[in-house]
């Protein structure tokens, strides 16, 4: 399969590899979708110019999850009496940086490497661009060139990257983005965050564990794409944290003067922080990737010809395919640059169907299985999206909120139980506060949506997620027994709340 050859014509700097497959970006979605390839049987070769392993591995979600446990942690421990009593001492704060050290391995990527030869991927090391149908140029780290031709497919897995809101003089205070907040070596004693999403919430909360007096400048409410009593909860969690949440609040200027911040929030109040971080949303990393060599428009959203590109996201179908025009699709885009979904899970979960239909095509077999749920397709996307933001509270949430299934048009119920009054809740942590909400489309009499919130409420999640995806009848939840004494009861609770009506099967087993 492998025909390595020395091209002559840039004086011996540039060497040719054919291959079956080429994917650029070994984050955890590029890894998954060369994974996939290779146990279809064909050569993959994947393509990375930083990290093997992505943002996820070194600067998002592990390091952030590293660095927001130990507070999690005690404050679980203070909540159990007699446990309490050992739990009285603060957090070691070099303690949590070496922890999150450890965590991202050094941002020392051997350990991946290993894995991706021992999945049987070739790695290249560069910056990839593709150069025409199924021709990727990387150039290395030396400045060398590898020209890569693909039999069959090309893959675009390069992840996103934080945008920079137009506020006056922001982009020149050296804001930080997540890279610079999750890497943290010198704690700053005083932190202004602008946004209210997810990178804000959890940055708070960790920074306010690391000893930072922290600012959260949001300019509507928090976490507002999940049911409003989340981001509320948040709010007064990151309040009892001793975090100064503005909500409803914009900073209309920032200016740097030397060692200090200084954010002007127009009504009057100028913030002084010693470094701003920005958590404003991310864009698709697809800017000088050569889209346009694929005959794919350039100019951000919306159809040019045939796919669209440029700044904007890839457009894709289920299966991750782009619409190059060509009779037999080549090019796939997965993971965060497709822009449907930036989270981790879910770009793994569309690597998966994108991987099996590159073998199958290169099989010259027709994907058959690319109806609703089939294997080659990643419908979950459009339905059941779970996420967990490991703030103070905990939220996790998973599929439509009860405005967004109103909007569909559906007819709802919804079922709303204040977690604490659960028996197993009240073990688990004293005084426990938290909400649950199910949202059930009282037509089909299945769940869509569902949101909790409280302490550890993240191992709730995938019982609602199967829920959704099987679309289990409600009458047939009501025999799905949560254990005593666990949290899950609160499904029960739940379930009470629908009403016993919700019970009667309708002679439908
Ligand atoms: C602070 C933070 C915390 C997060 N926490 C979570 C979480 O807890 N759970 C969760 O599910 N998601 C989380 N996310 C989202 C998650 O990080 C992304 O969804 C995930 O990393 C997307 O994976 P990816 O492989 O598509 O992209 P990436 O992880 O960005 O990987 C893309 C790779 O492509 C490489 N690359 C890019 N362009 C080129 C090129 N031209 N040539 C060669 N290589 C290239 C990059 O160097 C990178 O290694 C978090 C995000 C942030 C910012
Ligand atoms: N635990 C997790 O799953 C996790 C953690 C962190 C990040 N992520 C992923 O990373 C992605 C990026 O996170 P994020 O928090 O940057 O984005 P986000 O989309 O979650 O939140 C963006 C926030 O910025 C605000 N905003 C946007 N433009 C603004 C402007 N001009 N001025 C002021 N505020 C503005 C929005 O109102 C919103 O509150 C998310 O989509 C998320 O999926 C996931």
């Amino acid at each position: 399969m492998e025909r390595d050859t020395n091209a002559s014509g840039t004086g011996g700097a540039s060497t040719e590899i054919e291959t079956d497959v080429v994917v650029i970006g070994a984050g955890p979605v590029g890894e998954n979708v060369a994974d996939r390839t290779v146990q279809g049987g064909l050569d993959t070769v994947i393509v990375e110019h930083e990290l093997v392993g992505g943002e996820c591995s070194y600067w998002a979600c592990v390091p952030s999850k590293a660095l927001l446990r130990p507070g999690a942690a005690l404050r679980a421990a203070r909540r159990v009496p007699g446990a309490a009593e050992a739990a009285g001492g603060h957090l070691d704060a070099a303690r949590m940086l070496a922890h999150r050290d450890e965590e991202v391995a050094d941002w020392n990527d051997d350990g991946q490497v290993a894995w991706v030869e021992s999945a049987g991927i070739r790695l290249v090391r560069g910056h990839g661009r593709l150069d025409g149908p199924k021709r990727v140029i990387v150039t290395g780290p030396d400045g060398a060139e590898t020209v890569i031709h693909a039999r069959h497919a090309v893959a675009v897995a390069t992840g996103s990257e934080p945008v920079i809101p137009p506020v006056p003089g922001l982009a020149e205070a050296h804001p930080w983005m997540s890279r610079e907040a999750t890497a943290v070596q010198e704690v700053p004693e005083r932190l202004a965050i602008i946004g209210g999403g997810v990178v804000a919430v959890e940055a708070a909360t960790w920074f306010a564990d690391l000893g930072t007096r922290v600012t959260v400048i949001a300019r509507h409410g928090l976490l507002e794409r999940m049911e409003p009593f989340a981001g509320e909860a948040v709010a007064r969690g990151l309040a009892g944290l001793g975090v100064d949440v503005r909500l409803n609040s914009q900073a209309v200027r920032v200016e740097r003067r030397g060692d200090e911040v200084l954010l002007d929030l127009g009504d009057g109040d100028t913030l002084v922080a010693d470094d701003v971080l920005v958590g404003t949303g991310r864009r698709p990393r697809t800017e000088g990737l050569g889209l346009d060599t694929a005959g794919l428009g350039s100019t951000g959203h919306g159809s040019a010809g045939h796919g669209s590109a440029g700044h904007g996201r890839l457009d894709v179908d289920d299966s991750m395919t782009v619409d190059t025009g060509d009779r037999i699709p080549w090019l796939y885009a997965v993971g965060d640059v497709n822009g449907r979904s930036l989270l981790t899970h879910e770009g793994k979960y569309q690597a998966r169907a994108a991987g099996d239909t590159i073998a199958v095509r290169a099989e010259g077999r027709a994907v058959l299985d690319a109806g609703p749920w089939g294997a080659h397709v990643a419908t979950a996307d459009h339905r059941a999206v779970p996420q967990v933001v490991f703030g103070e509270p905990e939220v996790a949430a998973v599929g439509r909120t009860e405005a967004e299934a109103r909007a569909a048009g559906m007819a709802v119920r919804v079922a709303d139980y204040e977690i604490g009054h659960v028996a197993g809740a009240g073990l688990h942590a004293k005084g426990y506060e938290g909400r649950a909400r199910l949202v059930v489309d009282d037509t089909k009499h299945v769940v869509v949506g569902a949101t909790f919130v409280g302490q550890d409420v993240a191992e709730l999640l995938h019982a609602a997620t199967i829920a959704i995806v099987g679309e289990v009848p409600v009458h047939r939840l009501w025999h799905a027994v949560p254990a005593f004494p666990t949290m899950s009861e609160v499904w029960l609770r739940l379930l009470e709340e629908l009403g016993r009506d919700t019970a009667a099967s309708g002679g439908n087993a």
